[in-house]
């Protein structure tokens, strides 16, 4: 199939989408975080001690920059922590989260995983977890909505 490049058009209207829901505007701050399953599991790293929710578990992910798109961000993102090549697949849902240091939209990407082997620098576990175990295991306030808001239902 033919490749079309995305029009100036286009262009303006993505980068003016992202500008409006920069932290700037919002007040909220966009974080992604992938979904990626093997064999049925999800999985999860756990955020090393003296990080804000050290020791909470969490589906990999990070901040999204300004000027970058969530695709762009989680392929960045799990590429620099996980040292994982990885593609989106689809977005699967967000969730807003207001914790006492910082606001976010939490956006559930599923991924798959396209090379690489797990290497840990922000994490100091990970896990591949089970469906009917996700709810058992102590993941930070705002994936627990993605899991029983987005994963469960
Ligand atoms: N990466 C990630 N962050 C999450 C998840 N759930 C959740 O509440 N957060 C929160 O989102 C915020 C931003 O995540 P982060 O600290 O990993 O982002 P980052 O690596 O880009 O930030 P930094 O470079 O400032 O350290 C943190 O307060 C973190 O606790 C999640 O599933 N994945």
């Amino acid at each position: 199939m033919l490749k079309r490049e995305p029009s100036e058009n286009f262009k303006a209207v993505r980068k003016s989408f992202i500008r409006a829901n920069s932290p700037i505007f919002t007040g909220m701050v966009n974080v992604v975080c992938a979904i990626i399953q093997k064999d049925g599991k999800f999985l999860a790293c756990r955020r090393k001690q003296g990080k804000a929710r050290g020791g909470k578990w969490e589906f990999p992910g990070g901040k999204v920059k300004e000027d970058e798109s969530p695709e762009e961000a989680i392929e960045r993102e799990l590429h620099e922590e996980l040292s994982l090549d990885v593609k989106v697949d689809r977005m699967l849902g967000s969730v807003v989260h207001h914790y006492p240091d910082i606001s976010i939209r939490l956006i559930a990407m599923k991924c798959f995983v396209n090379g690489g082997t797990i290497s840990l620098t922000d994490h100091d576990e990970f896990r591949w977890i089970s469906l009917s175990k996700l709810k058992s295991v102590d993941f930070s306030e705002a994936d627990c909505r993605i899991i029983d808001e987005i994963l469960l239902v």
